[in-house]
């Protein structure tokens, strides 16, 4: 495929997505079975594939395309391929050898294998070193046995696993030698490729019903004494001889390298959910009107109310601040990893402490926008219609799976009082901690000055984390380390999420000081920096006060500032949605709407609900006649 800027490549993507011959005719989804459910987001998984496939795209039209699995379009309850496509295959690109990357590939492309990434089990999820699936190597028979002690260590979660995967990727603990080796990923086959009967040994289904992407397909899987052949240990990294005699990882955790990418991919994906959230909120705040006329005899457009303002506009300023840091995410990944395969590592303790750290900023705050956005759609935002709830649902899970947010952050945490103590290597120039070691960023504080607010959050995060530091060196004179830390949990979290806040604030106020072509796309960029700042100094008035230098009068002109920008973007908001430039039907919502026809498609939507097909449906009667009413 030639090469596109980002914008040209969004719309041909759009356009062979949105006209695919087995995509273009969508079918509403609500009351169909699960079964139906499944097998209808399955065909469509399974085209997109064949889209990626027939347009040999490259990792960033990839992303753009599985970005869509959000849509109301594609997979609209889940895509139980996503595992397949965003961690399975990226796992024997990056973790298989090449004789292993050239066994395997080819059958992967051509829809022979697929496969899914079973890591997390029943008792652990978190704490991988603590898995207690076993793959014992027997060098007299050159295979490993794979087994599952109990049914505590099943594995449990992995998605497309339930009914759809004939491989996975399977982390165990390796044992050679009799010794512990860690957690190592085999290459099973789960599944007969003919029959797609489970193989001998193999216990495996389907999870059941979650809050939400019920058919993202999250399965178990048990191994009673499975036999796997040496040669399907994936040995990039680490080695099993056939002797037995084991090889290192030139890293310790390069074994958890499919994690870090798809902390990254899941950093920029849930930005697009919110991208439609806020693009739904947007068009249904001005087509909806309530409340005591006004003079011209019209009720209120609910966005003329200042409180939806708030509920709405800083959340599409979040849209675009976010893009910006994620997309610098994905660069930054996709430099590391080639220095990684080159086998130099230094950058990677930094590039696993910020993937934590905004995978984690990112799904905390745009699930909570996103909830923000669905209330401020009143009753209607609680229609599964407005795909309000289906977009919460997506983005709250990626505040869980992909490393629960707390520990992700007390992974950075753990990085950055490394860092602020001394003790870790100094990091590389360009590095995003250069600011602990320097003196804080004394620029005073003005309301209205962007600049000063940015060195604002860096002295809050600075102070966040000098602090904590501070207090776990203290405790560790006196306590065992486990205990230090945990004393310290809460407030490590804090300083993490105050460091991210730092990493995006300074990437767009980068995006915002380069020459635009348009001064008004700059003075745009400029309004809509301004009102993601001043929000962020609204959600931590009590950060700014004790470490961002603020006083009380700042927080409160801070407020009134806000609410001024918030009156300044309104009349801008619809023209920063629709730059989203997301079709009616990516969105699929009856409140979000190009045409803001809300209330016919609300009644048409209502139109296909069974209850509806007869006046009183026969279900009524039976129902009443049992309970003897
Ligand atoms: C092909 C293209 C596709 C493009 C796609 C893009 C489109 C986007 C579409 C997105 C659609 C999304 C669908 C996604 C579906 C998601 C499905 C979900 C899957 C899962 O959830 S899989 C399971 C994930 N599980 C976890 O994340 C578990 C979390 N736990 C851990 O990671 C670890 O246990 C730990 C990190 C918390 C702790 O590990 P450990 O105990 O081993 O380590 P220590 O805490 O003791 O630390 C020791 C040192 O190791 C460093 N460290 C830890 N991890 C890493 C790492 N990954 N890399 C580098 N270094 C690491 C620590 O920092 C420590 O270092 P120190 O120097 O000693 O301090
Ligand atoms: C929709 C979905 C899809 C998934 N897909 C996959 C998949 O494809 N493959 C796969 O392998 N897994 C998958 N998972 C599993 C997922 O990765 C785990 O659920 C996730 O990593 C969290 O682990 P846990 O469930 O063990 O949570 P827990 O660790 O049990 O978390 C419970 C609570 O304990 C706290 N906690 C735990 N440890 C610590 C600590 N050290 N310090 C402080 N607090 C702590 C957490 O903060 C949290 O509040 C999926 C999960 C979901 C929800």
């Amino acid at each position: 495929m030639v090469s596109r800027n980002r914008s040209q490549v969004k719309d041909h993507l759009g356009s062979k997505v949105l006209n695919h011959p087995e995509l273009r005719n969508t079918k509403a989804t609500e009351y169909m079975s699960h079964e139906e459910k499944y097998r209808y987001n399955l065909s469509r998984a399974t085209a997109m594939l064949k889209l990626i496939d027939e347009e040999g795209m490259d990792v960033n039209e990839i992303s753009k395309v599985m970005s869509h699995t959000v849509s109301g379009f594609t997979t609209p309850d889940g895509n139980p391929l996503a595992v397949h496509q965003v961690m399975f295959v990226p796992t024997l690109m990056n973790q298989a050898d090449d004789d292993q990357v050239s066994r395997w590939l080819g059958d992967v492309f051509n829809g022979t294998i697929v496969g899914t990434y079973a890591q997390t089990e029943l008792s652990h999820g978190t704490f991988v070193r603590g898995l207690r699936t076993t793959a014992t190597y027997d060098p007299a028979s050159r295979t490993f046995d794979l087994h599952t002690p109990d049914v505590s260590a099943a594995k449990w979660w992995p998605g497309g696993l339930g009914t759809t995967a004939n491989h996975a990727v399977v982390m165990a603990q390796l044992y050679t030698d009799g010794q512990p080796r860690g957690i190592h990923p085999f290459m099973v086959a789960i599944r007969d490729r003919e029959t797609h009967r489970p193989l001998p040994g193999i216990t495996v289904g389907e999870i059941g019903p979650k809050l939400g992407q019920n058919t993202l397909n999250n399965g178990y899987l048990l191994f009673d004494h499975v036999k796997v052949p040496r040669e399907n240990m994936l040995m990039r990294n680490a080695r099993v001889n056939e002797d037995g005699s084991y090889t290192k990882p030139s890293h310790q955790k390069a074994s958890y390298g499919t994690m870090v990418f798809t902390r990254v991919a899941i950093a920029l994906d849930t930005v697009d959910a919110l991208q439609i959230a806020a693009t739904i909120a947007a068009r249904y705040s001005i087509v909806r009107r309530q409340g005591e006329p006004r003079d011209d005899g019209q009720e209120p457009q609910i966005i003329d109310y200042q409180t939806q303002q708030l509920k709405v506009l800083p959340h599409i300023a979040a849209c675009y601040v976010l893009r910006a840091s994620t997309a610098r995410l994905w660069e930054h990944h996709t430099h590391v990893t080639s220095e990684v395969r080159g086998g130099d590592t230094a950058l990677l303790p930094e590039l696993h402490a910020t993937a934590c750290c905004l995978k984690a900023l990112v799904t905390q705050d745009c699930s909570e926008a996103i909830e923000a956005l669905r209330l401020s759609c009143g009753g209607h935002g609680y229609m599964t219609a407005s795909r309000l709830p289906a977009l919460y649902a997506y983005a709250t899970a990626g505040a869980t799976y992909e490393g629960e947010n707390t520990v992700l952050l007390l992974q950075t945490a753990r990085y950055l009082v490394k860092q602020a103590g001394g003790s870790h290597a100094p990091p590389a120039a360009g590095s995003a901690v250069t600011y602990l070691s320097r003196p804080a960023d004394d620029t005073p504080f003005a309301v209205g000055s962007p600049a000063a607010y940015v060195a604002a959050v860096g002295r809050v995060a600075r102070g966040r984390v000098t602090e904590v530091a501070a207090a776990l060196q203290a405790d560790r004179q006196t306590m065992p380390e486990a205990d230090a830390w945990n004393q310290s949990l809460v407030q490590l979290v804090a300083a993490a999420l105050a460091h991210g806040r730092y990493f995006v604030v300074r990437e767009f106020a980068e995006v915002v000081s380069q020459q635009s072509s348009s001064r008004a796309i700059q003075q745009m960029l400029q309004l809509l920096f301004s009102v993601y700042l001043a929000h962020a100094v609204s959600r931590a008035e009590g950060d700014f006060i004790t470490y961002g230098g603020l006083t009380p009068s700042d927080i409160r002109l801070n407020r009134r500032h806000l609410l001024r920008l918030l009156a300044e973007l309104r009349p801008h908001m619809i023209p920063l949605t629709d730059a989203f430039d997301l079709p009616d039907r990516l969105i699929n919502s009856t409140l979000g709407a190009w045409d803001g026809d809300v209330y016919r498609r609300m009644f048409e939507q209502a139109s296909h609900s069974p209850l509806n097909t007869d006046e009183v449906p026969a279900s009524f009667h039976q129902a009443m006649l049992r309970s003897k009413l």
